[in-house]
């Protein structure tokens, strides 16, 4: 149990206060990288998806081609000035990584999806520096997308705003506050999971009071998180979501027979193009390392694994984590599961199987939210000012509804749910 040397979050760019999130906006990016800030910044008034037919899509068509043209135009810049500042890293991603979908997601169908080799080059390589795909994540659009309203206040939901809006929707800035509630949320999680990390010179007695407390906490915080998540029903609009927001989102992998090709860079088709999913969010798999769940259906446990469960993604949640910084990927490489603790101490046992079934609940809440959001509207005819929106759409591939990933969304969100139930330890 002892360990020799002290876990602490900060090593892994985690912030005791805001978690996964920076404890600051990301700053500008510095000459020369200031053309790409311009081009990122224009692509917000005058681009539309391709299959936006709106009258207002239509108005921005011709502005849309010469934004483009002006990316296939724009130099290639080294990295190297960026390299010293991890900030700087995580900036050139998020603007880098949203001009391609910018560009992708608004070429005509006609035209292959070829990302400008000055997008490309520079985007591969900061992806490396930062050992995470080079793609929209969800780190781009939630944890490094956002200004203070009040520089002077801490960061909370009340206090941010986020900047880059794909769809200029409320439905999309309201996921993206939604996600940030949740990782905020999160924070009190952290804190548990690196109290347990550095649990050291305690007695039996001791530990099983500070684990007990803590599992115990952590059943109140999940049961929260599953609260925020539902709340979204209010603030983020169904249809809007499915047919505006989220194509913007999708990578390569979601329309095989339109790869994305990364000019100047060998090897597109190898790399992780899977695009933006709230199941790279590293709050949630922290939650999951620290209970055990066994997604990979690698341990026996009861019920056996369905039919289903079996058939289902079973390295999906391993392949999120390739979407994630990569310090964050350390973080979660590092931290340890209390199961072990809890299975040695029968009075642990209820308090952990709370905290499995809270999380249990919450993942039966958030397949709901994906029959609402996703499964429903993938069959469904779409509402009159998104019929000419759906034609066509990436989002819209024949067979069972796919996630941004492109995993079949139902099966592997119940896989997900059972193999959450499975953790739950015997009480006698
Ligand atoms: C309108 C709200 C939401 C919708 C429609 C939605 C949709 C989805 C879909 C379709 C997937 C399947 C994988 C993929 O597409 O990449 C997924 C997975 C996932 N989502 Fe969500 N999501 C929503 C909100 C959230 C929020 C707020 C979180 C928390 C940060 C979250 C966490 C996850 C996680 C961790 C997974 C991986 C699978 C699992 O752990 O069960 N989702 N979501």
């Amino acid at each position: 149990m002892v360990r020799p040397v002290r876990f602490s979050p900060r090593d892994y760019d985690v912030d005791p206060r805001t978690g996964f999130f920076p404890s600051e906006p990301l700053p500008r990016l510095p000459e020369p990288y200031e053309a790409w800030e311009d081009t990122f910044e224009a692509a917000r008034s005058v681009v539309t998806l391709r299959t936006d037919e709106s009258e207002d899509a239509v108005r921005k068509r011709a502005q849309g081609e010469r934004w483009r043209e002006s990316v296939r135009r724009m130099a290639v810049q080294t990295t190297g000035k960026l390299r010293g500042d991890i900030r700087w890293l995580q900036r050139a991603h998020m603007v880098l990584a949203s001009i391609m979908h910018f560009y992708v997601h608004s070429l005509p169908a006609t035209e292959p999806n070829v990302i400008p080799k000055a997008v490309a080059i520079p985007l591969v390589d900061v992806s490396k520096a930062l050992a995470m795909a080079p793609v929209l994540t969800f780190a781009d659009t939630v944890l490094w997308n956002w200004e203070f309203i009040d520089p002077t206040k801490p960061l909370s939901v009340d206090n941010m705003r986020y900047v880059n809006n794909f769809s200029g929707t409320e439905a999309e800035n309201n996921f993206y506050l939604s996600s940030a509630a949740v990782e905020l949320k999160g924070v009190e999680m952290l804190e548990i999971f690196e109290r347990f990390m550095n649990l050291r010179h305690v007695t039996e007695a001791r530990l099983v009071e500070i684990i007990g407390g803590d599992l115990t906490r952590l059943s109140k915080t999940v049961g929260e998180l599953t609260k925020i998540l539902n709340s979204m029903k209010e603030s983020v609009d169904p249809p809007t979501f499915y047919f505006s927001v989220r194509p913007w989102w999708a990578g390569s992998t979601s329309d095989p027979s339109r790869p994305w090709v990364m000019e100047g860079v060998s090897g597109s088709s190898a790399m992780d193009l899977g695009g933006a999913s709230a199941g790279q969010s590293s709050v949630m798999h922290a939650l999951d390392i620290f209970l055990d769940i066994d997604h990979k259906l690698q341990t026996k446990r009861v019920p056996a694994p369905t039919p289903n469960n079996r058939q289902a993604d079973r390295g999906f949640m391993e392949r999120m984590r390739r979407y994630m910084p990569g310090l964050h990927r350390e973080y979660l490489e590092h931290l340890r599961s209390v199961r072990e603790v809890v299975s040695q101490h029968p009075s642990l046992k209820g308090p952990y199987n709370d905290a499995v079934m809270a999380l249990k609940c919450l993942r039966d809440d958030h397949i709901k939210i994906v029959a609402l959001y996703v499964v429903t509207k993938s069959n469904a005819t779409p509402p009159p000012q998104f019929r000419k929106l759906s034609e066509g759409d990436v989002a819209r591939p024949a067979g069972p509804a796919r996630g941004t990933g492109g995993s079949e969304v139902s099966t592997l969100l119940k896989a997900g749910r059972d193999a959450t139930q499975r953790a739950l330890l015997k009480e006698n």
